[in-house]
């Protein structure tokens, strides 16, 4: 196992490059496996997570060639419909695997996911639109089991909850069902929309996405298809904090600003100056910034993905902010571990208190989870001294490269074996 050496206290500056959304990525080679032949996806950034869902699809029969950016995946080679525990209980969104299968072949069984650090994150709204496409349901052994003998067909569903994979997973089953689907209260995230145009481009008749109503008409088969990713916009907002941690100049390439209108806001209200000229983003930090308070919500809100790294720029900030999680039950994992630089946070059930102090000192640590690790990583680039890292896997799941692209901008930060 790696641990990341970080010596704090260094601005970070110059230019950097976002990569693939790994949370577009992961549905999107998901998506491959609905049409027979080989689809060629770009822009898929080296992460854990990816490999995963690359060893899902080959587990499944899939064919998959891998190069650098770049993953083929022929799905015509096919030849089971069952994903097992080994492979869901690492990565939650192989669960996604159950609706593309269902609908291709009329039936699936897939490990179910279980809790994860950041809490409980059920799949009742996606197994109750299956069952509306006309799926039949069993839960047995750890497994949900979904068969549909006649194949699916179109319907309207309600999602009880805005829930991001929720949406995506009935997307790609509604894909191919017979009639018209509708997705009520779907979610609206970007990543939401980049899955949309990939089925759209494999012949899916799919309109909406990125609003709250999906209308989708079913077609009889899809076609496999070339597509780039979207740029990942957490790994953008998490450069955008770093900028503004530690008082840098960055510019950012290949981001979408768009997509990080409440981070870009409540960043500004921090005082943090962004500019965004030719599709480059240049973040300024102030020399303190100010405190102001979150809530996450769905997107368009304050994307919860970014609540702890947001969290980590408020500790060194002037005055207390209100720092609210309203997604995931149980995301205040980092706090304990932004204590042990000096951070003065107080957490009363699902909202933080956190009062600005001068300077973090820097300390071991310990990642919990992915965005955890990330506002460790800020807080160690920020603190006065050195801070070590442990259990970065957590971090590998979702950032490619990141100490690489950290130590281009002057950060004084190592990668060694533990
Ligand atoms: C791979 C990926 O894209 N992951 C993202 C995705 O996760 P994921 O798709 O798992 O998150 P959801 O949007 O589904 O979850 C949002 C909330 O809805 C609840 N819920 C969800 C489904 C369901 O059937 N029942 C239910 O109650 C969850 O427990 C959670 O409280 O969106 C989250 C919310 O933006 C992000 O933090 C994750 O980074
Ligand atoms: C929580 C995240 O991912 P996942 O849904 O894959 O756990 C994340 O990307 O921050």
């Amino acid at each position: 196992m790696d641990k990341l050496i970080i010596n704090g206290g260094r601005k970070l500056k110059g230019e950097v490059t976002v990569s693939g959304s790994k949370n577009a990525s992961l549905p999107i080679c998901i998506a491959a496996a609905l049409a027979p032949g080989a689809s060629t996806i770009t822009n898929v950034p080296r992460l854990r997570d990816i490999t995963t869902t690359a060893k899902l699809l080959e587990s499944l029969g899939a064919t998959i060639e891998r190069h650098e950016n770049t993953m083929r995946i022929d799905a015509g080679t096919i030849n089971t419909v069952e994903a097992t525990y080994d492979l869901v209980k690492t990565m939650r969104a192989s669960v996604l695997v159950l609706g593309p299968l269902l609908a291709r072949f009329g039936r699936s069984r897939v490990s179910l996911p279980g809790g994860c650090a950041i809490g409980a994150r059920p799949i009742d709204q996606h197994l109750k639109g299956l069952k509306a496409l006309g799926a039949e349901i069993t839960l047995e052994h750890g497994y949900v089991e979904a068969i549909a003998k006649k194949g699916l067909k179109g319907a309207r569903i309600n999602f009880d909850v805005s829930t991001v994979g929720g949406t995506e997973h009935l997307m790609m089953a509604a894909a191919i069902a017979k009639g018209e689907s509708i997705l009520e209260n779907a979610a609206r995230e970007p990543e939401i929309a980049d899955l949309a145009d990939y089925l759209n481009r494999m012949g899916a008749k799919i309109e909406g996405a990125g609003t709250d109503t999906i209308r989708i008409q079913g077609v009889s088969e899809l076609t496999p298809a070339a597509y780039e990713v979207m740029p990942d916009r957490i790994e953008a907002g998490t450069f955008m904090c770093a900028a503004a941690i530690t008082g840098g100049d960055v510019k950012i390439k290949g981001m979408k600003l768009e997509h990080l209108d409440a981070l870009t806001f409540k960043l500004m209200d921090a005082g943090v100056e962004i500019t965004n000229r030719n599709d480059v983003v240049r973040v300024k930090g102030p020399r303190r910034p100010q405190a102001v308070n979150i809530k996450t919500r769905p997107y368009p809100g304050f994307a919860t993905d970014m609540q702890a790294q947001f969290m980590a720029l408020m500790c060194v900030a002037e005055g207390a902010s209100v720092i609210s999680e309203n997604i995931f039950e149980n995301r205040f994992m980092h706090v304990s571990e932004l204590q042990r630089f000096g951070a003065d946070i107080t957490v009363e059930g699902n909202s933080a208190t956190v009062k600005g102090v001068k300077k973090l000192s820097g300390a071991p640590v310990m990642a919990t989870d992915l965005r955890a690790s990330a506002c460790l990583v800020l807080a160690g680039l920020a603190a006065e001294g050195t801070t070590e890292i442990q259990r970065i896997y957590h971090l590998d799941r979702g950032y490619e490269q990141i100490e690489t692209k950290l130590a281009g901008l002057g950060a004084d930060i190592k990668r060694v074996p533990e």
